[in-house]
């Protein structure tokens, strides 16, 4: 990366956590005496080549506008959408760098070491993604509860975040991968659609996404452990 490089990043918060079956959307349960969403905002703002971040909320969240960190002249706000990708593309809309890198609100335990090596690879044109190799092996169900087969894990990679990519190319390939109506659920989907190669950049697997409710008390633990290695 070169040194004076920045970015802006998109923060996707606009899900209502259905998996997670809590009584407000996981962005903002509480984790070490913040929200989620905090912890992931800070770990961002904690980086110099992060320059702005563009948060995209529920069309009902009352809750952003109330954290201390939305009154931060670097953090602004739009309303997301009906899928991820959707709230991606409308924070997009108001990226003006010329790299974006797309971080989760679900992803608080974000290694400040895994956000320098992402950034030094995602300034090529076909950007580059946190991700982190299968450990366990991998089978392929059968629809009816049966193994159908197992799959190789050589070579096998869980897609993390953040990811960072070229901003124009990024908006194209979305709105053309939406048109499409592909599913996508990483940017990095839609760029391979578009015929780009994104570099996997390994990264730490305690980067977990906060999915399910036993997710919380795991992100607890690693973030204290990343943050307890930092100081
Ligand atoms: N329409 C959506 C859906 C998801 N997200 C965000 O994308 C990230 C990853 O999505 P996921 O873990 O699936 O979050 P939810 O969609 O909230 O979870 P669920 O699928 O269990 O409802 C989360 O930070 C979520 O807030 C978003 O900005 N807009
Ligand atoms: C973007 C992502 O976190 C990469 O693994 C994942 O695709 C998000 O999926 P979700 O179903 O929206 O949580």
């Amino acid at each position: 990366m070169r040194s004076r490089q920045t970015f802006t990043a998109v923060v996707p918060a606009a899900g209502v956590g259905r998996r997670m079956a809590a009584p407000l959307p996981k962005q903002y349960l509480a984790l070490a005496g913040k929200t989620v969403l905090e912890h992931t905002l800070s770990r961002l703002l904690a980086h110099r080549a992060i320059e702005r971040i563009i948060v995209a909320i529920g069309p009902e969240d009352d809750t952003f506008s109330r954290l201390p960190l939305a009154a931060d002249p670097r953090i602004s706000w739009v309303h997301g959408g009906a899928e991820r990708a959707d709230s991606v593309l409308n924070a997009l809309q108001r990226v003006s760098s010329d790299f974006v890198l797309v971080h989760d609100a679900a992803r608080p335990c974000l290694a400040q070491a895994d956000l320098d090596a992402l950034l030094a690879s995602g300034t090529q044109a076909d950007g580059a993604i946190l991700a982190s190799r299968v450990r366990d092996t991998m089978k392929r169900g059968d629809g009816w509860g049966s193994i159908a087969h197992t799959v190789s894990r050589d070579d096998l990679w869980h897609a993390l975040t953040p990811q960072c990519f070229p901003t124009v190319p990024l908006r194209q390939a979305l709105v053309q991968a939406l048109n499409t109506g592909v599913e996508i659920t990483d940017e990095a989907s839609a760029m391979e659609l578009a015929g780009f190669r994104p570099r996997l950049v390994e990264g730490r697997a305690d980067n977990i996404k906060i999915t399910r409710p036993e997710d919380l008390a795991l992100a607890a633990f690693f973030l204290q452990q990343i943050l307890e290695s930092e100081t």
